[in-house]
């Protein structure tokens, strides 16, 4: 994958330049430079990498860094800074859609940018987080546009409304929306044609389609591969319809997905998700700082986690990552993230006593991997409230039921994962415990409350170290 390759690029600037025995500004050189150029092979604009090195020199000035101070740490989280202002667009989406309300999002795009493909993707992502989700196809320019929406709207079993010998995509999209209304939908994705700049009839027609429809979100689609040329395009789609939030496609497939990403977020509008292939699954939630992290490789296994974040993201920037693990709340959507580093990463819960024995004992590996996959298959399909509770409870018969549908898997099974999550819950609390970790008061302040989280940090970092000799957990 081709951001994995400007992530591999990024992280190794960064870790020469850890390594180095003494850091000076030629050592700072020539890592700014090193990452300059993974960016500009990224296709990154030129003005926004000098404007990147120039705002961490003024940062890192290393003469006036008092000793005591780790240089290193300073400069990574300089780097971290200036990556996330570069992506992002200072604007959260002007719009979510909210459960138990119906939204109607309209979807608009240049040809062949991948927006039929995206809406099926964006509507499939919502399903297996229990939305009821539907698909118009308002495209009755493209020959071929019906069919395909069809098809995978028949795929993901979505109701599809289209008409494949109506010319007016104004009349299609009204009456999609008024039918999906009526039959309690609550995300009404509406696909438009794909237009070319030039066109300006098309333009027209889609400014139509959404005065006639009034969306709640406009999502503008635009092909990664163009890189830098994002930002004129996303500009002009701007001038014509309220654009609340892009999704960059293709961004498994070139080398200029860096460039397209960075001038997006000059346009103001925030990048929702990411394609990163042509199936299905192969769609990501995109916000700026993970996504930063995972670029430069630190969304790795637990205790590198906790030391990265202390290294590099301010305490009272994470808040939240701190109290999830302070407060010892081992969610479902924790196991999940921990299923997806051991996958990617390597086996940190291998290293933990109950973990190990259970979760991937040796010699079969593989067949535990395919165990986590099939979990986290079926984690996918649960919704938000399921994901952030830490009590299986919430789930009663009819929901696994659904959640079995949803993953193609039986009831069993999913009581099966259940069970697992309940085990390693057990394994995390007792961990908790021995660390005596002070419990946090809601109405800390945040001075206070950063700083009872980097000791507590600390204290889980040494347990992390310790965890080989923690018996009868
Ligand atoms: N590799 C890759 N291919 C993608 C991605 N998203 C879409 N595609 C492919 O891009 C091509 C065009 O996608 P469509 O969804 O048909 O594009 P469209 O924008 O609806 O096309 P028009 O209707 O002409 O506007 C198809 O071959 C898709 O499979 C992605 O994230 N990665």
């Amino acid at each position: 994958m081709v951001l994995a390759e400007l992530g591999g690029s990024l992280s190794k600037a960064i870790h020469r330049m850890t390594n180095a025995m003494i850091i000076d500004d030629k050592v700072l050189d020539d890592c700014l430079n090193e990452i300059a150029r993974a960016l500009l092979q990224a296709d990154v604009r030129f003005n926004l990498i000098s404007d990147m090195q120039a705002n961490i020199r003024k940062t890192v000035n290393l003469n006036d860094i008092a000793a005591g101070h780790n240089k290193r740490k300073i400069i990574q989280q300089a780097i971290f800074d200036e990556l996330c202002n570069m992506l992002n667009p200072g604007k959260p989406p002007c719009f979510t859609p909210k459960r138990g309300k119906t939204s109607v999002v309209m979807f608009v795009g240049l040809q062949g940018s991948g927006k039929t493909t995206t809406c099926s993707k964006y509507a499939h992502y919502h399903q297996k987080k229990g939305w009821n989700p539907a698909l118009i196809c308002a495209d009755t320019f493209r020959a071929g546009a019906f069919d395909q929406l069809k098809q995978n709207a028949a795929k993901v079993k979505i109701p599809f409304y289209g008409r494949p010998m109506e010319s007016d995509p104004v009349k299609v999209a009204v009456e999609g929306v008024e039918r999906f209304k009526k039959e309690n939908c609550d995300l009404i994705i509406v696909d438009t044609s794909g237009r070319h700049k030039q066109q300006a009839e098309l333009f027209e027609e889609m400014r139509q389609v959404s005065e006639a429809t009034k969306p709640d979100l406009v999502v503008f689609v635009m092909d990664g591969s163009i890189g830098q040329a994002a930002f004129e395009q996303a500009r002009a789609f701007k001038q014509s319809v309220a654009v609340g939030a892009v999704i960059v496609t293709k961004m498994d497939s070139h080398a200029k997905g860096g460039g397209a990403l960075s001038a997006v977020a000059a346009t103001e509008s925030p990048v929702i998700f990411i394609g990163t292939g042509e199936h299905m699954d192969e769609f990501q939630v995109f916000d700026v700082k993970p996504f930063v992290s995972r670029l430069l490789g630190m969304g790795g296994d637990l205790s590198g986690f906790i030391d990265k974040i202390n290294q590099v993201v301010p305490m009272d920037q994470k808040p939240e990552i701190g109290q999830k693990l302070l407060e010892g709340n081992f969610t479902l959507r924790i196991m999940h993230e921990q299923f997806q580093n051991i996958l990617k990463m390597g086996p940190f819960w291998a290293m933990v006593p109950g973990f190990s024995d259970e979760l991937m004992p040796k010699g079969r590996e593989k067949e535990s991997q395919a165990k986590m996959k099939r979990y986290m298959t079926m984690m996918d399909c649960m919704t938000d409230k399921e994901l952030d509770s830490s009590s299986p409870k919430l789930m009663n018969e009819s929901r696994m039921m659904r959640i079995a549908r949803g993953s193609g898997r039986n009831i069993r099974e999913v009581m099966e994962m259940l069970e697992e999550y309940k085990r390693l819950a057990r394994i995390w609390s007792k961990m908790k415990k021995s660390l005596k970790i002070p419990a946090l008061s809601r109405n800390m302040n945040a001075q206070h409350m950063s700083k009872v989280q980097i000791g507590a940090m600390g204290g889980l970092q040494d347990l992390m170290k310790q965890m080989g000799s923690l018996k009868n957990i």
